[in-house]
């Protein structure tokens, strides 16, 4: 797999050195509250796993499932739901959880849903903001990093489904994507 990746943007040990300010930020503005977690499949596994073991509060940890890339390089601007969480957010903080945020639609999408669903208050914890990629106007409360606008997998990333368990994110190699 290494060898499909045109430069390495950041290793384990800064993505580490992210999840530690970050849980470090959250545990401090969300003292004495007790969160819903919600972790968006698939792309967020790692980073959920990594940000919230430096996380010192009670949480509730859900899954939600939503596609929009379908596996490629380009969103479709068609979200779907694929697995729904089955508990009530009604009335309760939650703190989304993803590995990037791009053109914004995934989390546009997600947080409709959950005002919808009568939340109190929805934030969002992301690994990596394209800044450059958006399409519709919304912003990540907590960054790890503002990341290029170039597409890059790794760390719970993907390219048709691969290179989600490489350990670092980096550019993919555009000619492994455009033949
Ligand atoms: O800001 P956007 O342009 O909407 O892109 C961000 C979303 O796209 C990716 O998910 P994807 O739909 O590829 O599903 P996956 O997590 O299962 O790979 C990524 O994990 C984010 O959830
Ligand atoms: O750059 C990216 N890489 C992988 N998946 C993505 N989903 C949105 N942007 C990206
Ligand atoms: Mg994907």
């Amino acid at each position: 797999m290494d060898n499909d990746i045109q430069e390495v943007l950041f290793d384990q040990d800064s993505i580490h050195h992210a999840a530690v300010r970050l849980g470090k930020q959250i545990t401090k503005d969300y003292a004495g509250e007790e969160p819903v977690v919600l972790s968006v499949l698939k792309g967020a596994y790692l980073w959920t796993a990594d940000l919230l073991r430096e996380v010192d509060l009670y949480v509730k940890l859900e899954f939600i499932k939503i596609s929009s890339y379908h596996g490629g390089v380009s969103s479709t601007n068609s979200i779907s739901l694929v697995t729904d969480i089955h508990s009530d957010v009604q009335g309760r903080d939650v703190i989304i959880l993803e590995d990037i945020v791009d053109t914004g639609q995934s989390l546009l999408f997600l947080k409709k849903l959950l005002a919808e669903r009568g939340a109190k208050s929805i934030q969002v914890a992301t690994l990596l903001d394209k800044k450059e990629g958006r399409k519709v106007e919304i912003k990540a409360d907590y960054i790890g990093f503002d990341v290029r606008n170039e597409f890059v997998v790794g760390y719970g990333l993907d390219y048709k489904e691969m290179y989600r368990n490489l350990p670092y994110v980096g550019i993919l190699k555009k000619e492994v994507y455009s033949d």
